[in-house]
């Protein structure tokens, strides 16, 4: 059952009405359920039952604390791109041992951090990264654990902006010369080959893309088995898609199962990285309406969030749904471009929607939760929203909306 419901013509999530969220915290605001986060997140571990197993949630999907927090307490890895996210995961409470690092810019001093806290492995994404890994791990007298992110040249079928598997993507090393460059790696002596790695876009709506780049990482570890090098994991990344409004996904369990049987039985841990599909339907952005304006071809309905809120429709052209949270608040009942109050005619949240609306109606943005807050800039000088987590009948801030001190914290004037 969705976390979010209607009862009495009012938007609930959990057991809070969103209307008292607004109320108190003002908007924009994102809500997230704690519920949903963590069903989505037994999803995965219960389909991964009698199977060695690791769930590396992507931090950079929704990284605020309190959501690494709640799915580190319920056994959750993570998957991180870069230093700040580690100390998050740290900050959070999240076992070092349990990290993944993957991206394709890896610094010598985020590596040397991530060598001193332990972490299980990192996803190396070129030679160079390769040759860099072991003189800093070697510099640190320590064994960097290392897993090649393997580019398979596969179509995700999914916004060219985030698709990561083509050979013309930046992403990965080419699969046709991975075996060298695990053959280099097994001469390092400053690293540990343990697993292998691959990550071909993110929003994937069928599992064929997902079997066909699983087809050729396994011709690569069979490969490699008869070279004498034996992989401990094998890492399918993250990229199951969600149902913002029409696509038809397939379900946690059903991605898991028929990736399963890809692997058959091989003695290999299953390690997966998911980001979107543990929190995008588990959040909201609320934002209030401020004007109604009308023009010879659009009705415009001006929203205090904005494209430095949530950028999602501006930058991808991503439809998400939007709904106002009380039924019969009244208002004009037409077709509306909800659109942010920041200089740019990319700044909508969505266009020709049919609603009811009069200045003051409260909406909710659905889908929020994957990609929202964490991508949002303050761009024409906005404090970023406030968050907010539902967890039953109680609710708690857990980031506090900027403030305009904030924004100008760190600047200064020219001296004299
Ligand atoms: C390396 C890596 N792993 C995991 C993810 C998470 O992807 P998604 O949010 O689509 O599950 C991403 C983002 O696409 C990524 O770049
Ligand atoms: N930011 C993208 C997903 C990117 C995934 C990053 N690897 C989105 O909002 O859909």
């Amino acid at each position: 059952m969705s976390a979010f419901q209607r009862r009495d013509g009012e938007l609930f999530v959990e057991a809070v009405a969103l209307t008292a969220i607004a109320g108190a915290e003002g908007t924009p605001c994102y809500v997230y359920s704690r519920a949903a986060m963590e069903a989505a997140l037994d999803a995965y571990q219960s389909a991964l039952a009698g199977c060695r197993h690791l769930v590396c949630y992507a931090v950079k999907a929704n990284s605020n604390l309190a959501v690494l927090d709640l799915l580190a307490r319920r056994g959750a890895g993570f998957d991180i791109v870069s230093g700040g996210e580690l100390e998050r995961v740290v900050a959070a409470g999240g076992d070092p041992a349990k990290v993944v690092f993957s991206g394709v810019g890896k610094q010598a001093g985020e590596m040397a951090r991530a060598l001193e806290l332990g972490i299980r492995c990192f996803n190396v994404e070129s030679p160079a990264e390769l040759e860099l890994l072991d003189s800093v791990a070697r510099a640190h007298g320590v064994i960097a654990p290392v897993s090649l992110r393997v580019n398979p040249d596969v179509d995700a079928e999914t916004h060219p902006y985030i698709s990561t598997g083509l050979k013309e993507n930046k992403f990965g090393i080419d699969s046709d010369g991975a075996l060298a460059v695990y053959r280099r790696a097994a001469e390092l002596a400053g690293l540990r080959i343990v697993g292998m790695d691959c990550h071909i876009g993110s929003q994937l709506t069928s599992t064929g893309p997902f079997l066909d780049a699983v087809a050729r990482m396994l011709e690569l570890v069979d490969q490699l088995a008869d070279e004498g090098i034996t992989l401990r994991h094998l890492d399918v990344g993250g990229g199951l898609g969600v149902r913002y409004r029409d696509e038809q996904p397939p379900a946690i369990g059903q991605y898991i199962a028929a990736l399963r049987a890809a692997v058959g039985e091989r003695d290999l841990e299953l390690v997966f990285e998911p980001g979107r599909s543990i929190v995008a339907n588990a959040g909201v952005l609320l934002t209030t309406v401020n004007y109604l304006k009308h023009s010879a071809w659009h009705n415009f309905a001006l929203v205090d969030a904005a494209m430095n809120d949530f950028i999602r429709p501006a930058l991808y052209e991503a439809w998400v749904d939007i709904e106002t949270v009380s039924d019969g608040a009244g208002g004009e009942t037409g077709t509306w471009d909800v659109v942010g109050p920041v200089c740019e005619t990319a700044d909508f949240l969505g266009r020709g929607r049919e609603l009811t609306l009069r200045p003051g109606s409260l909406l909710a943005v659905r889908g929020a939760g994957a990609y929202g807050f964490v991508m949002s800039s303050n761009y024409n000088t906005r404090p970023r929203a406030a968050e907010v987590l539902v967890d039953g009948e109680q609710w708690h801030v857990v980031r506090e909306r900027e403030t305009l001190d904030d924004l100008l914290r760190g600047e200064r004037r020219l001296p004299n």
